[in-house]
Order: structure tokens, then C-alpha cells, then sequence
């Protein structure tokens, strides 16, 4: 090249990137103005809320109170008379935040037996109390015996109260009967049926006689008349509800490959034995916590995780165990007749003394860091990816060897047996999964490890135990010994039981979601960040009231 030609070349480039940097400068001057422009906007928004709705007098037990209603709270002040001597008195204020209310009702004087009419007293306020963990139900008394002043009060709660729109209208509900101790049915019409009640949620329910009876439900029913899905049962359930949404939306969507987040958010009402995703988004396994999280609306995005063999979809769900967790379910499921915690005892047990390696090929797609602005707020793009990016053979890790057990949860299984969670270093929404790989070790090494989960830490620190945060596993047996071969050299098989899936030939037993699959081939793992949306928030940690004392 000739030097004028070389000048010429230099030239352009500077032109172009001069021009990049002007278009840059613009686009962050504009996006300065944006941010500006809405941070004026919810001020004037919160400026608003704060004006005053009504202001009357009221009595809260047997005095008069000043009650002030803004938009967004109650409060209410003693009105005291002044003192002769004009000494001011402490005032004992109490504030309620309407977020928090999800009924209001007219309270009137009633005979015993009368269902309707009598004078008016007042109204009652119902709302979510926060004790720890969990929410509890309570309720506000305003009396006021005139029908005017209590109406306009009532109406105007109603108002605000209807302004909260991410709050269920009508929800579709699916009890499982058989979940646990056959409590489930008992477990919402004591505890969940009253509060949707008073919150004038309506709902439409379906008792499920058999395994994928909801499945089949979701995928036929008019999902666009409700607000929201409820699952009262255990884990297993939840997975299958879980399954159903994405699949149905994905059908909705005409998006036979691509995973489909779905519109309507779950609600869950644990009625099962370890309930780890009901405990991971409520911190509590307790039906009125779950409920009161439902009529007040509260929503978290979850991350999923899809779980595929030779290219075909087997469900998505939320955690996987491979190794010892898989076996442990499978010989747990042969005893059926057993009380749950007795069986899960027994097959922890055994297990355990017939505990073996497995050998396999693991690989796995290191999780990319997620975007955060200034403010830690996750970037709002990331919220549409659902689907991992594509990635090069040469992006994944993988390792050949001897493993007691590999664990994949995109959330933290957090329970009262183990109130960090089985997988403490991943969050429900943070758009990863953990992956626990525990390597060949002594029995009395793996029990130590085991034992560590019920404490605050510790269970990784172990030379044999790694760790990573990922976005897809793949996990490919090489042992010659599949669990059916096993399982007939122990002879203690009940033929009657039916996995999820049946492989032809030689099959692992894996535990996805509590519940038991048996594949023969390699599994591939994929996370989708924040693919579901449930009923409820994050928690780092579940209240703790149970121990194991079996190991
Ligand atoms: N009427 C029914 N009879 C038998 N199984 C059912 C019925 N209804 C649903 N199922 C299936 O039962 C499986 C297990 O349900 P669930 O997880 O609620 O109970 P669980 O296994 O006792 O609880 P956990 O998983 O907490 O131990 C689910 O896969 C669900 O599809």
C-alpha cells in the first residue's frame, strides 16, 4: 500500500471511530435523560400516595382514635383531651401498609344463627402479620357505629385494595390426596380455603386421582380465565404443575424446542414430606404462610432447569440427584408400604452400606457472571433469555471418574432438615444452577459430609467434594452395573412399581424433584433463567424445626 493510501485508511478509521464515539455519548445522554425522567415520575407517584384519602374518627378497642387512610397506609393516633395543666401526653401510633391488607370487611352487631342485615359496628381490616419466617393472619377493628361514615371508609379500602393488580382474582387448583400423610385435602380446606375466602378469591379445584392427571388437566383447560395456578401436595406434584406450565406455554406458543416462560405464576401449599421449593420461596413450610403469599400477591421469578436423554425432553423441574440420591429414592420406593419416614430411613441405610461409586464422564458449562447495574438491579434483557446462549464444544469442563453422588439444583432446596439448603451456594433466581459433585470416598468420609448439611456450613469442605456454578451439565454412566441389575441381586424388587420413564436395557436411577426416573443413557441438564414465577419471595435461609437422627 502506497503511504497517501495508508494516510487515506487512517483517516477513515479515526472518521469512524470518532462517529461510534458521538453515537455512544448520544445513546448515554439519552439513556441519563430516561432514568431521570422516571425517577421524577415515582417520586411525584410516591408524593401522590402519601396524600391524604380520609381522615375520621374510629375506635380501636375502647378509645377514639384519629385514623388517617393515604394509599398506600392506615395509621391511627389516640385522641387524648388536653390536660388542665396543658402537659402533653406520649401517643401510642399504629400504622398498617395496605400491601399488606387483603380483605376488608363491614363488621355488624348479629344474633346468634342471623346470616345477614344488622346494624352496622365498623370495619375489619385483615392482613398478613410478619412473625419471623412467616405470615400470620390478623385482624383491625374500626368501630363506627354510622352506616355513612363506615360505608365510605369500606368503599374506598375496596378501591385501593382492587388497585393491587398483581393480586388473584381466580386460581386454578390441584390437590393431590395421596401427598405425605393423605393430608392435603384437610391441610386447604382449614387452612388455605378460609383465606381465599375473605379474600374473594374465587377458584375452580381438581382433586387428582393418579399420576399426570394435572398434566392432563393443564393442557386441555382455558388457562386465560385465571390469575394463577395453586399445587397443594408435595415436591413431586409441584414438578408436575411446573412441567405442565411451561409445556402448556410453549404450546400456546407454537415452541416445540424452546422453553416458554408461562404467563400465570404457581402458588404452593406444601402438604408433602421435605417441600424444599414450597420452603425455598416461603422460608417455612406452614399453609398459611403459602396462602397469605398468594391474596397478597407476592411473585418470585425461579430459575428451572430442563432435563433431556438422546435429544428427547423428560421434564423440567428443579433439581436432580444422580449416585447415591438416585439409588437412596429408588430403594425407598420398592418399600412403599412403609411410613414415608421410615422408608426414607430405611433406604438412607441401606444405601449406605451397599454404597458404591459410579462411573461416568461429568461435563459441565460454567455459568457466565449476571449483568448488574450500578445499583445490583439485574439487567431487564436477561429476564427474555431463557434459553442458555449456544455454546462450543470447547466451552464445556469434563472430567472421567468415580462419583458417591452428583447433585444439579437450580434453586437452594432449602427445608427444616436442612435450613441452608442442600445447594446453600445457589440462589432461586440468580439464573444458575449448583453443581455438588462428591468424588469416590470412604463411607465414614461421605457420612461426615452427609451429616454437615443440617449445620450452618462445612459440607464442601472436603478435598473429595467440588463445586461449581453452572448453566448446563451432562452426565454419561460408564458403570456396567444399571440399578435393575442391582436391585434383582438384592431380590427385595416390587415389580408393581412403575418409574416415571422405563428405559429399554440398563437404567440409572436418578431423583429429580423427589420424584423417581430411571434413565439408561446420557442426561443433558440445561438451567432456564427465571423460567417460572411463583407465589411468594427469596429467602436465604428456612426455619429450622426438625433434625435427623438416622445417620
Ligand atoms: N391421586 C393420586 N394418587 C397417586 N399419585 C398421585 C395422585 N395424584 C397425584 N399423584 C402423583 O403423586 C406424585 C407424588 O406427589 P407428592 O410429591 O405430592 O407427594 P409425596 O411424594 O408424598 O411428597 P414428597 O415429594 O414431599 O415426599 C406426583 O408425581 C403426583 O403426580
Amino acid at each position: 500500500m502506497s503511504e497517501p493510501e495508508e494516510e487515506l485508511q487512517e483517516e477513515r478509521r479515526d472518521n469512524t471511530k470518532k462517529k461510534t464515539k458521538k453515537t455512544k455519548k448520544k445513546k448515554d445522554e439519552e439513556e441519563k435523560k430516561k432514568k431521570k425522567q422516571d425517577h421524577e415520575e415515582q417520586v411525584e407517584e410516591e408524593e401522590q400516595s402519601e396524600c391524604l384519602v380520609l381522615r375520621g374518627i374510629f375506635k380501636l378497642g375502647k378509645k377514639s382514635h384519629d385514623v388517617l387512610l393515604t394509599r398506600t397506609r392506615l395509621t391511627w393516633t389516640p385522641i387524648v383531651p388536653e390536660t388542665p395543666t396543658g402537659e402533653a401526653s406520649v401517643l401510642q401510633t399504629g400504622v398498617i401498609l395496605l400491601q399488606d391488607v387483603f380483605a376488608v370487611k363491614v363488621k355488624r352487631r348479629r344474633a346468634a344463627g342471623q346470616q345477614s342485615g344488622g346494624p352496622v359496628l365498623g370495619v375489619t381490616l385483615f392482613y398478613g402479620r410478619r412473625r419471623g419466617r412467616r405470615l400470620e393472619e390478623d385482624t383491625l377493628h374500626l368501630h363506627n357505629a354510622s352506616a355513612e361514615h363506615t360505608h365510605t371508609w369500606y368503599n374506598t379500602l375496596k378501591e385501593l385494595l382492587t388497585g393491587f393488580s398483581h393480586r388473584p382474582r381466580y386460581v386454578k387448583v390441584f390437590i393431590n390426596p395421596s401427598s405425605h400423610k393423605k393430608e392435603a385435602v384437610y391441610i386447604y380446606r382449614e387452612h388455605v380455603a378460609p383465606l381465599f375466602k375473605l379474600a374473594d378469591v374465587r377458584t375452580d379445584i381438581t382433586v387428582t386421582e393418579r399420576k399426570g392427571h394435572a398434566l392432563s388437566v393443564m393442557k386441555e383447560c382455558r388457562l386465560d380465565e385465571y390469575d394463577g395456578v395453586v399445587c397443594v401436595g408435595g415436591d413431586g406434584s409441584v414438578a408436575e404443575l411446573c412441567h405442565a406450565l411451561v409445556l402448556r406455554a410453549q404450546l400456546d406458543a407454537d415452541s416445540p424446542v424452546k422453553p416458554v416462560k408461562p404467563a400465570l405464576p404457581l402458588g404452593i401449599i406444601p402438604a408433602g414430606s421435605t417441600d424444599v421449593v414450597s420452603c425455598s420461596v416461603h422460608g417455612v413450610r406452614d399453609p398459611v404462610t403459602a396462602a397469605l403469599h398468594i391474596v397478597l400477591g407476592h411473585r418470585q421469578q425461579v430459575d428451572m432447569c430442563s432435563f433431556s436423554s438422546l435429544g428427547q425432553l423428560v421434564c423440567f423441574g428443579f433439581s436432580a440427584m444422580f449416585g447415591f440420591g438416585g439409588r437412596s429414592l429408588a430403594r425407598a420406593e420398592k418399600k412403599r408400604w412403609m411410613p414415608s419416614s421410615r422408608r426414607r430411613e430405611y433406604a438412607l441405610v441401606k444405601t449406605l452400606a451397599r454404597l458404591r461409586p459410579e462411573d461416568c464422564q461429568l461435563s459441565f458449562l460454567p455459568a457466565k457472571k449476571p449483568n448488574r447495574d450500578l445499583f445490583g438491579h439485574r439487567d431487564q434483557d436477561q429476564d427474555q433469555d431463557l434459553d442458555p446462549e449456544p455454546e462450543g464444544e470447547d466451552s464445556w469442563t469434563t472430567n472421567q471418574g468415580l462419583y458417591l453422588s452428583i447433585s444439579i439444583m437450580s434453586i437452594p432446596c432449602l427445608s427444616p432438615h436442612t435450613p441452608r439448603g442442600l445447594a446453600p451456594n445457589t440462589s432461586v433466581a440468580n439464573g444458575s444452577a449448583a453443581l455438588i459433585a462428591v468424588g469416590n470416598t470412604s463411607r465414614s468420609e461421605f457420612v461426615k459430609h452427609l451429616k454437615r448439611y443440617s449445620g450452618s456450613s462445612g459440607q464442601f469442605s472436603f478435598s473429595f467434594v467440588e463445586t461449581h456454578c453452572v448453566s448446563a451439565v451432562k452426565i454419561r454412566p460408564r458403570s456396567l452395573t444399571g440399578w435393575s441389575e442391582e436391585e434383582s441381586e438384592e431380590e427385595e424388587g416390587d415389580p408393581r412399581t412403575t418409574p416415571i420413564i422405563q428405559a429399554e436395557g440398563q437404567a440409572f436411577p436418578w431423583n429429580i424433584d423427589g420424584e423417581l426416573v430411571e434413565i439408561a443413557n446420557e442426561v443433558v441438564i440445561r438451567v432456564h433463567p427465571r423460567l417460572i414465577t411463583l407465589y411468594g419471595e427469596e429467602v436465604d435461609e428456612a426455619e429450622s424445626t426438625v433434625s435427623c437422627s438416622c445417620i
